[in-house]
Order: C-alpha cells, then structure tokens, then sequence
C-alpha cells in the first residue's frame, strides 16, 4: 500500500486548477475564545480546470468551512490553498481582491444571499461596477441583460425584487450574480437543496450547461449523492473534519471502501429499495457492547465507535489516506478486510437528469 502523502495529494491527469493542502481550521469561541472546534482537519485534494469535485458528508462534517476557506471568507488556521500556482492563504488587500474575481459562490438560501430592498439588476450593478467589468450605464444595463439570459431569465427581471422570484428563479438571479465578473471557479454550497424535485433538476442541468459552455470548474457540497453521480467527476467524503475516501466518482460510488461512505450510500439505496444489500453494508450484531465501550475513545479512528467493521487495531490511531486503487483513496485500518468481501461489480446510483 502507498501513502497518499507520498504521492502528493490526489494524482491528476493534467495541471490542477486548486490544490488544497492539509488544509485545518479550528473556531475559537465563547468570552475568551477557549472552546475550540476542530471542523476541518488537514484535508487535501486538487481540482482539474473544468472538472466537478464534489464533497459530502454529514452534516458538521466541515464541508462548508472547506467552502469557504477556499474563497478567503474565512482564514484557515494551517495549510495551503495553492490556486494556479499561487497560495491564497498568504494574500491579502489588492492582491486577494483580484482573487476573489476568479473564485465566486452560490449559496443554498438564495433569499438571504439578496438585499431585499434593491431589485435584482441593482444587485447585479454592485459587482459589475466594482470590479470594472463595465464603463457606462449602457453597457451596465446591456450586460445584466445578457447575465440573466444566460441562467434562463428574461432581461426584464432586473426590475424585479427578490421577493417577487419564485425560490429557482432567485437561485439563477444567484447564479447570474456570481458570473458577473467571469470567475473562473464556483463553489457551490447546496445549491439546490432548498427547492422542489423538479426545479431542482432544472437548476442542475443549468449548471452542467454553463460550466460545459463557459469551462468553469466546480467545488460542489452537497448531501445529494444522486446530484454528485450525476455531476461531479471527483468526490470526497468528508467524516468529521477530515477525508475518510476520495476518487474518481464511478470508482468510488461502485466500489465504496470506507464503512461510512457505504453507510452514506446504502441509507440512499435502502430509501429506494433493498438494493442497500449490493453495497453489503453489514448489519450491527453482537458488536453493540464493545461498540458502547469505545465510544468517547480518544485518539482511536474517528469513525470506530459506529463502525461494524472495527477490531482492536482501530483503537491505535487515525489511520492515513491510503491508495485503494487507480485514483481511489481510503482512510480505514479494516481496508483489505471490506475490499475482500466486496462484489467485483456494483450498480451505479440512479442519475438527477429528469
Ligand atoms: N463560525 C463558526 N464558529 C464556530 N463553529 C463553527 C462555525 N462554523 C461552523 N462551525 C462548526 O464547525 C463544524 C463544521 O461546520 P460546517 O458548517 O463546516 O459543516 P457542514 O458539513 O457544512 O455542515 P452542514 O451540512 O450542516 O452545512 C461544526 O461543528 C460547526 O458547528
């Protein structure tokens, strides 16, 4: 078996657009900021340009502290964000600014994202005007025309406040917003999360559109594991702060090697049928007691306390990423012991395209 810090971070078939490199944060909180937080613990990966990387997990996983540390809007405590060659973490001032044209975000609550008290095309005006991607009032309004055209709008929703779109049309107001200054990375927080099945795909297709059309790359976090077979090229499960497996996405989801991602992907297949039973998540028998007896261990393998396949060897630690095939990577001591009694060939989970 190889290290994956032997073999620097995920291995990429051409230039990566982002790499992240043990990437920590840790919150300080309460009156004289003691209470620490570990939500994001030495987590590395890389996006190729043009590509989908999504990233799942529970939820406190530290998927969006990821998210954000990778736009600066929060700083992390240690590692790197090495974005075209160049480490955001050490920017500030002029230089972060420029940056921060490249890399832009859509969130998941796309009314909370608008000032409700300006229209749609004034909130367009802002990034427009301040990041000099226009020079008259012309231009302005020709291009938050054309903006909202893009993301499936007609130009006459500039006039409209944000309350008077319904939540898919806000989300592409949403979308429009963060194109405006031609970045060239989204990170796209549960975009959709919020809205019905049906807009829900529209919104999705969308997304591939554009990015096929504009070449945009994309960090998309999401519970929807559906949305990432359906988009995402590379993923990575996020269990307590850290990556617990990462890959290409067909990889991974049909051969899931850690015990959480296969708790993650049979809960989905169990909602939709007994197919749970191909991705031969064991069920809890008699380990239930020893089970109890661990939980609160510390310094053990974050995931022991619920896993159905822990031994004694878990206890010792937090084992490393580890290479589990051809872009695949596992953080599991019982590894071999699962890859052992997997079937050779899993069924894929159904696509988001309807
Ligand atoms: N500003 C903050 N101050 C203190 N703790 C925070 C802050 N933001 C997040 N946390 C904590 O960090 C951990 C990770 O949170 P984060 O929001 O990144 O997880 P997540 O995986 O995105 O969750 P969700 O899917 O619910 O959005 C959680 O324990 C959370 O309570």
């Amino acid at each position: 078996m190889q290290n994956v810090q032997q073999l620097r971070y995920l291995p990429v078939h051409e230039k990566p657009l982002i790499e992240v490199q043990e990437l920590s944060k840790t919150y300080f909180q309460g009156m004289l900021k003691k209470k620490a937080t570990k939500a994001v613990d030495g987590v590395s990966f890389s996006i190729r340009r043009g590509t989908s990387f999504g990233l799942i997990g529970e939820s406190g996983s530290g998927k969006s502290t990821v998210g954000r540390m990778l736009l600066r809007l929060i700083k992390p405590t240690s590692g790197k964000i090495v974005y075209d060659g160049i480490d955001l973490v050490g920017l500030s001032g002029k230089e972060l600014t420029r940056f921060r044209q490249k890399i832009q975000i859509v969130f998941q609550d796309s009314a909370s994202a608008f000032n409700p008290r300006q229209m749609i095309g004034e909130q367009l005006a802002i990034p427009l005007w301040r990041f000099k991607k226009v020079t008259s009032q012309q231009q302005l309004n020709s291009r938050i025309g054309e903006l909202l055209e893009l993301v499936g709008l007609s130009a006459s929703y500039a006039n409209r406040f944000p309350h008077e779109l319904s939540g898919g049309q806000r989300q592409r107001a949403g979308i429009a917003r963060a194109l405006s200054v031609e970045p060239e990375f989204l990170v796209l927080d549960e975009p959709v999360s919020a809205l019905d099945v049906s807009v829900k795909s529209q919104i999705i297709n969308l997304l591939k559109h554009l990015q096929e059309q504009l070449g945009l790359t994309y960090l998309f976090i999401t519970h929807n594991l559906d949305i990432v077979s359906y988009l995402c090229d590379d993923v990575a499960v996020l269990y307590q702060g850290r990556i617990v497996e990462m890959g290409d996405t067909k990889t991974l989801f049909r051969n899931p090697c850690h015990p959480f991602t296969r708790e993650l992907l049979g809960s989905i297949l169990t909602l939709q049928g007994p197919l749970a039973d191909y991705y031969g998540f064991p069920k809890k028998s008699d380990g239930s007691d020893l089970l109890e007896s661990v939980l609160g261990w510390s310094g053990a393998c974050p995931y022991m306390a619920k896993c159905p396949y822990h031994t004694t060897t878990c206890r010792t630690g937090v084992p490393e990423l580890t290479m589990a095939g051809d872009n695949h990577y596992v953080r599991c001591f019982q590894m071999d012991q699962i890859g052992s009694e997997k079937e050779e060939e899993r069924p894929l989970l159904m696509n988001t395209n309807g």
